[in-house]
């Protein structure tokens, strides 16, 4: 066995896959998994008899209970060795007497950035990333920064950037800093990976920096709150992020933390599944900066004494058509009127890398008439970076075809996404009984299992994470190699837009990744959409796929047809000048890389490089894209 899906030049017939309809799917290249005429369809063969070869992965780990061991519920003789809850990990503690800027700490900079060693982003590239088309809309022309050095910041904020190893902004970064320093609403739409949280939290904290004095109640050292010398406070937060996954939230105030070093700014985060109280005592301590899932959120805000929305200057609702969602429209509604302000008084920010028409729609309404809306790429469009294979594997045949591709794939992180709890556990089992390093997390585990779980992943020593789509978004884990659909997503649960956060679980940030799907039957009803999404970044297109490639000029310019699950904006394409779904001809807004090809276009050179030049593509036509697009007038798709 060579190699999984490996397959071909478009003359040739593509790789076959696992399963028994070699009749329809044969003819693969004789390196894929599937029937081909030189090399027969293996016999399924059991895959208890198995066996991995003596290749890289690391040992496997057996979960360990002893350190589950939290709440005291557990055996009176297990040594317990707890792991601390996420949420408490260590922030910087200013104190109130020293001013706008703390000293230096050293062993607490290490924690946060890692080994200046290992700070350097070399090894990426940043060339893909550069791209694209980044389309704006609304009633100002945002001018794009082109460096973190002149983009006019904090000298704090610009040494934690710097700290964190990012040398140039990315394309949403570019647009967003300066829009938040304007003080605009954002929408904002950017590709997996491409560094969407950096692009609101950098510019919202430096905003704050030097004024959160004035604009935070007043409150004393959280460490004499912690030692029981000051009595506790209420948390009236001047920066609340809403996301809707704990894992997300948890990743969230991580990079806060980072961008609230040395600054007065107090991060927090708070998230359903673990002890309430511990929250309430980190919230006691104050906090300026508050990272929290719907649920929990509302529950503290039901708790005046502990959280008071009234002094919020920025709400960011991240993963934002996630949470504009009708499933979470009463959180939604509670959250968005908990502070009691005056209207403009809370700037709102929503991002996300997809964004329905529909919920789009919705957005605009809670926003001010002066926000701008950013993208860059086509909205949902998946990246460059990552290579796709979709592999026929007949039902029976998945747990066979999976060992042999995890066999098969040089040993690195690996997210293998199913559509159940019970398959998750289900593999996890077979994997764990196979000698994989794996783990696994899902809805139905306690938190202190999922914790466990994203850490062991992260770290490495489980470096196999089988898991629903509870990861699909925004889990940002370094290094993840491969993403493999076990099942592909429903169509009415998230299609292909799940189907997009998933795979951009790998090739984050210039690096480069791969994706593997199983495909059969059952899954025609994403077969169209998931075709043109292949097709948009030049993958190989397999033979049970080829029927659903568009023809013609369909096929030179996808159209992502409202009505898929992942809904562009057919009605304003071609034109109208709102956010088009086929980049190649719409005259929609202008691009930074001077190259109106979608994101395939590799030639855009560096970030930052071409794109300095706002006007260019704009043709002088204030009314971009010739009609309606600017300012959101009336042929807008908003
Ligand atoms: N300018 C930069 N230079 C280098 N690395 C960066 C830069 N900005 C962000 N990063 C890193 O890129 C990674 C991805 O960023 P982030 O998680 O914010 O992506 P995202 O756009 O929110 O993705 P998703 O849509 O999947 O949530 C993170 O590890 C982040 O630290």
């Amino acid at each position: 066995m060579s190699g999984w899906g490996n397959d071909t030049a478009p003359e040739q017939p593509a790789a076959a896959g696992w399963g028994n309809g070699a009749d329809t799917r044969s003819g693969d290249n004789g390196d894929g998994l599937g029937a081909s005429e030189e090399k027969p369809a293996p016999p399924p063969l059991p895959w208890e008899h198995r066996e991995a070869p003596k290749s890289d992965w690391v040992k496997k780990t057996a979960y360990n209970y002893a350190n589950y061991n939290d709440d005291g519920a557990g055996a009176p003789d297990v040594t317990v060795t707890t792991v601390d809850w996420e949420s408490n990990a260590q922030v910087y503690h200013y104190d109130g007497e020293e001013g706008d800027v703390g000293p230096v700490h050293t062993q607490l900079e290490t924690i946060l950035f890692g080994n200046e060693d290992e700070r350097d982003p070399t090894g990426i590239d940043f060339t893909k990333i550069s791209i694209i088309d980044v389309l704006q809309e609304g009633l100002t022309r945002i001018n794009p920064i082109n460096s973190f050095d002149t983009a006019g910041l904090h000298p704090i904020m610009l040494r934690n950037v710097q700290l964190c190893g990012y040398q140039t902004p990315t394309p949403i970064q570019r647009y967003c800093i300066p829009a938040v320093k304007m003080g605009h609403d954002i929408i904002a739409i950017a590709q997996t990976g491409s560094g969407k949280t950096a692009a609101y939290l950098i510019p919202i904290l430096n905003q704050l920096m030097g004024k959160a004095k004035k604009l935070a109640a007043p409150r004393p050292n959280p460490v004499a709150v912690e030692s029981g010398a000051a009595p506790p406070v209420t948390a009236e937060p001047l920066v609340v992020i809403v996301c809707p996954a704990r894992e997300l939230a948890v990743q969230i105030f991580n990079e806060a933390r980072k961008f609230c070093y040395r600054t007065m700014l107090r991060p927090a985060v708070i998230y359903g599944g673990s002890p309430i109280r511990e929250q309430i005592g980190q919230l006691q301590k104050g906090c300026d900066v508050l990272v929290a899932t719907p649920g929990r959120l509302i529950d503290m805000m039901e708790r005046p004494h502990v959280l008071s929305l009234r002094r919020v200057r920025y709400m960011v609702i991240d993963e934002a058509d996630e949470m504009l969602h009708s499933d979470w429209e009463e959180e939604f509604n509670k959250i968005l009127s908990g502070g009691e302000q005056e209207e403009g008084n809370i700037k709102y920010m929503l991002f996300s890398a997809t964004f329905p028409t529909q919920v789009r729609k919705l957005a605009k309404d809670h926003l001010a008439n002066t926000h701008v809306r950013i993208r860059v790429g086509r909205i949902g469009s998946t990246h460059v970076n990552i290579e796709q294979k979709v592999i026929w594997v007949d039902p029976f045949m998945k747990k066979t075809a999976l060992l042999d591709l995890l066999y098969d794939l040089e040993p690195g992180r690996s997210i293998i996404f199913v559509n159940n709890k019970r398959v998750a556990d289900e593999l996890d089992d077979f994997l764990f009984n196979k000698d994989l390093p794996c783990t696994s997390m899902h809805s139905d585990r306690t938190q202190r299992e999922r914790e466990d779980s994203m850490r062991a992943f992260r770290s490495g020593t489980t470096p196999i994470l089988i898991t629903t789509g509870v990861s699909a978004r925004g889990i940002d884990v370094k290094n993840v190699k491969h993403v493999i659909n076990y099942d592909l997503p429903r169509m009415d649960h998230g299609g292909i837009t799940e189907y997009t956060h998933r795979i951009g679980r790998t090739a984050r940030i210039g690096h480069r990744g791969k994706a593997f799907s199983f495909y059969n039957e059952h899954d025609e009803a994403i077969a169209e959409v998931l075709t043109k999404t292949l097709l948009e970044t030049n993958q190989d297109i397999p033979d049970f796929l080829q029927k659903f490639v568009p023809e013609g000029e369909d096929r030179e310019h996808l159209k992502f047809e409202p009505g898929s699950d992942e809904e562009s904006e057919a009605g304003d394409a071609g034109g109208a000048g709102g956010w088009g779904g086929d980049l190649a001809t719409d005259g929609g807004g202008w691009n930074t890389g001077g190259d109106s090809k979608p994101a395939v276009a590799d030639d855009a050179g560096e970030w930052g490089g071409a794109g300095a030049n706002p006007s260019a593509g704009a043709s002088g036509n204030d009314t971009w894209g010739g009609g309606g697009g600017f300012g959101g007038g009336e042929n807008s798709a908003w």
